[in-house]
């Protein structure tokens, strides 16, 4: 690989690693910050939120169930042999109605009747599941418990009931009465709650179970089968408060947890890790473009300097510095270019040794300068009348070389003979040296073995019989 080929990989190498290597860090940095935020800040606010929602959607038909089991109406109506049920269903209605709710209830424990806002359902026993609840309700410590069930007055809907026991001032259990609320609105609560704040919501129950979520979570699971937070799910049910992560299909969750006193239920708040990036992946698609656009704008830069440099500094090498001429070197090269073609052609290539007579004199008299004035003006000269396919270098001191393409002996003695004829009459040269500046050359054509130094010492023969024969002339090589 070349000197400028290597510079411009290792340059945009060093580019796309410096700017990777920034943006990476600055995406970890992000990223760090923006998951300290969600956990700390944005995952607690959505449960205070979620919190204060909760209390409002459920609490208060959990006060009015309370009301209702604590009511003395219902305990007087038991204890007085439930007379008249028309009285307990108009109750049980005007509480549904009031509070919105999707169903009133109450059983009695002593006929073990069912009663709701239309009268009597059925009568409650111990061997048919669907009652479990009811027989479960009369042996637990507590007063009241949450139940998700279908419910059997309104085509078996899913339904969370709100059970609470009715019981004589002295504890004995009488029934158990409540309201039952549409899980359907509730679950629809919980899907906003979702889209609202982005985070999956659900409600569990101390033992575990799943009550209430949005509707990405099947209803039958328990938070022991729900994949990846097996891991952490005995913390979450015996903290009151906690934080929590879990990894699950390849995905980090983030868990934030809170007891609710009031309903004896768990608030769960869960947050994919990778929610963050979401945010944070356009700004590092930004800093790639940028660094793809920097790196060309800066190979651009680079390319355009190194070529810029390697002109000059060819031109150092194969230009002679006083005149501009190619120097010795560049006319040889040259000369075995155009040596390949003739070769193949045919043709004859004519050389011509172009030499300052009496050189010496001008700088003796005129000083050093002059004579590079004089070389110059001399080369200028020579360099305007030659053509295209010409080639004009200085071979050495007040010595120029001319390579004639695709030309005979006779025609580069024309030539010749012009070239010495029009710095002999030039105006600007004599102005230099009013004694005037005259040139000898020596001519050789090469047709069938080109070979440079031959070629020169033909040439400069030819000269050197020109400088005997008094100089200011052209001879050619025989
Ligand atoms: N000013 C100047 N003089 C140079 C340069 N190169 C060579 N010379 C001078 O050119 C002169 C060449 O002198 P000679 O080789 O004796 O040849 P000449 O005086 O031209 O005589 P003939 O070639 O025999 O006609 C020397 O004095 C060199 O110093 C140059 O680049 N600049």
């Amino acid at each position: 690989m070349k000197f400028k080929q290597r510079m411009l990989v290792v340059v945009s190498l060093l580019i796309i690693v410096g700017f990777t290597l920034t943006a990476s860090v600055s995406f970890y940095l992000s990223r760090q910050a923006a998951l300290d935020s969600l956990v700390e800040h944005e995952m607690p606010l959505t449960s205070d939120n979620i919190y204060a929602e909760v209390q409002r959607d459920l609490i208060k038909p959990r006060t009015v169930s309370s009301f209702m089991g604590n009511d003395t109406f219902l305990e007087d109506w038991i204890l007085g042999g439930e007379q008249d049920p028309t009285s307990v269903t108009r109750y049980l209605n005007e509480i549904k109605q009031k509070y919105g709710a999707f169903t009133a209830f109450m059983v009695s424990d002593l006929t073990r009747n069912y009663y709701h806002a239309e009268g009597l359902l059925k009568q409650v026993s111990e061997s048919d599941s669907r009652d479990d609840w009811y027989f479960h309700l009369r042996q637990i410590p507590g007063d009241s418990e949450l139940n998700l069930d279908p419910d059997l007055a309104n085509g078996d809907e899913l339904t969370i009931f709100i059970n609470f026991k009715i019981h004589t001032s002295d504890g004995t259990f009488l029934g158990a009465t409540g309201l039952g609320l549409n899980l359907a609105s509730i679950t629809q609560t919980f899907s906003d709650y979702r889209e609202r704040y982005g985070n999956n919501v659900y409600l569990v129950t101390p033992t575990g179970n799943l009550l209430l979520h949005d509707r990405s979570v099947p209803f039958s699971e328990t938070l022991f089968q729900k994949i990846g937070i097996q891991s952490v799910v005995d913390q979450v049910l015996s903290q009151p408060e906690g934080r929590f992560s879990y990894v699950k299909d390849g995905t980090t969750y983030l868990l934030n947890t809170r007891h609710i006193e009031e309903l004896n239920l768990i608030l769960c708040v869960e947050a994919e890790e990778g929610q963050v990036d979401d945010a944070l992946f356009p700004p590092l698609f930004i800093t790639l473009f940028v660094c793809f656009i920097v790196t060309g704008v800066v190979l651009i830069l680079l390319l355009k300097a190194i070529n810029h440099y390697q002109q000059e500094l060819e031109g150092v090498a194969w230009q002679d510095p006083l005149t501009g001429l190619l120097n010795r070197r560049a006319f040889t090269e040259r000369y075995e270019r155009i040596k390949s073609s003739h070769l193949r052609s045919g043709k004859p290539l004519a050389l011509l040794m172009i030499d300052v007579d009496h050189f010496k004199a001008v700088n003796d008299h005129g000083g050093h300068a002059l004579g590079d004035k004089v070389l110059q003006t001399i080369a200028q000269l020579l360099n305007r009348n030659q053509r295209p396919a010409d080639c004009l270098g200085r071979w050495g001191g007040e010595e120029f070389i001319l390579l004639l393409p695709e030309t005979d002996l006779e025609q580069a003695r024309v030539i010749a003979e012009r070239v010495r004829l029009n710095l002999e009459t030039d105006g600007l040269l004599a102005t230099l040296c009013p004694q005037g500046v005259t040139l000898s050359i020596g001519v050789a054509v090469e047709q069938d073995v080109f070979d440079l130094d031959a070629h020169v010492l033909a040439a400069d023969t030819a000269l050197y019989q020109a400088k005997q024969d008094g100089r200011n002339c052209v001879r050619t090589a025989e």
